[in-house]
């Protein structure tokens, strides 16, 4: 297998539907998840580029391995869901200081999933050729208020670029990177997958020019010292 060109990662509190953004993404279906335990990775090639696409774990219990999934990741897809407001207070309290371990020219994207519940949002088989099981309405489940807008998002971007030093300037803007999705019915999924797909690939450029990659490899390095197995311990 070759190693990935560059690595996105999916960091968010547990429940706002990770699992499910890229499964949608990759298999094109919408099927029932299971909590993330640790984590797990798909590779996506695009273009000449392989690139890594990893999901991790929301629950607390998995908190410590989020630097390590991050390390010298090209972007970082901070998810929340748009009907439960404290899951966006999360990505800042507990999930961005994950991040550090990124590489220094790292892209963010902020998602507020599960659209399609919320009153405002578009329903099932929406505005983009979706893929719900059938129309708004027809065994749906109730919508609810929306918690998070679209300002709330583009307010914690800022707050992303305070806290890594970085002038807005030099990154592309906040309404370019905030995105409302729907893993259910597909709505703005490809759209965020594939623009980050093309703003990686810059930086994956600079990665390279820089010199060895800061990705994780889980090859053994060296001899085991009397160990039997490839593993970590
Ligand atoms: N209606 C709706 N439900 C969703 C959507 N995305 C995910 N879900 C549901 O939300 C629940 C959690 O989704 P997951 O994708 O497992 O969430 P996760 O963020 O991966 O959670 P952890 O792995 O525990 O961190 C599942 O029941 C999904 O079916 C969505 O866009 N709309
Ligand atoms: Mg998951």
């Amino acid at each position: 297998m070759r190693k990935p060109d560059g690595k996105i990662v999916l960091l968010g509190d547990m429940n706002v539907g990770k699992t499910s953004l890229l499964q949608r993404y990759m298999e094109r279906r919408f099927p029932d998840t299971v909590s993330t335990v640790g984590g797990a990775f798909y590779l996506k090639q695009w273009r000449s580029y392989n690139i890594s696409i990893w999901d991790t774990a929301g629950r607390e219990q998995f908190h410590g391995l989020g630097s390590m999934y991050c390390r010298g990741a090209a972007a970082v897809i901070l998810t929340y869901d748009v009907n439960h407001a404290q899951s966006l207070l999360e990505l800042e309290d507990r999930f961005l200081g994950l991040t550090d371990t990124a590489s220094a020219d790292c892209l963010f994207a902020i998602v507020g999933n599960k659209v399609d519940l919320s009153e405002e949002g578009p329903g099932d088989g929406g505005q983009d050729g979706g893929h719900g099981p059938g129309p708004a309405g027809v065994g749906a489940a109730p919508r609810l208020p929306k918690q998070v807008q679209p300002e709330d998002a583009v307010a914690l971007y800022k707050k992303i670029l305070k806290y890594k030093m970085l002038d807005e300037k030099d990154v592309p803007a906040a309404e370019q990177m905030c995105f409302e999705t729907s893993a259910k019915t597909g709505h703005n999924v490809d759209l965020l997958f594939e623009t980050l797909f093309d703003m990686v690939v810059p930086v994956i450029l600079r990665q390279r020019a820089q010199g060895p990659p800061q990705t994780v490899d889980i090859a053994p390095c060296g001899p085991p010292a009397r160990t039997r197995s490839g593993c970590c311990a």
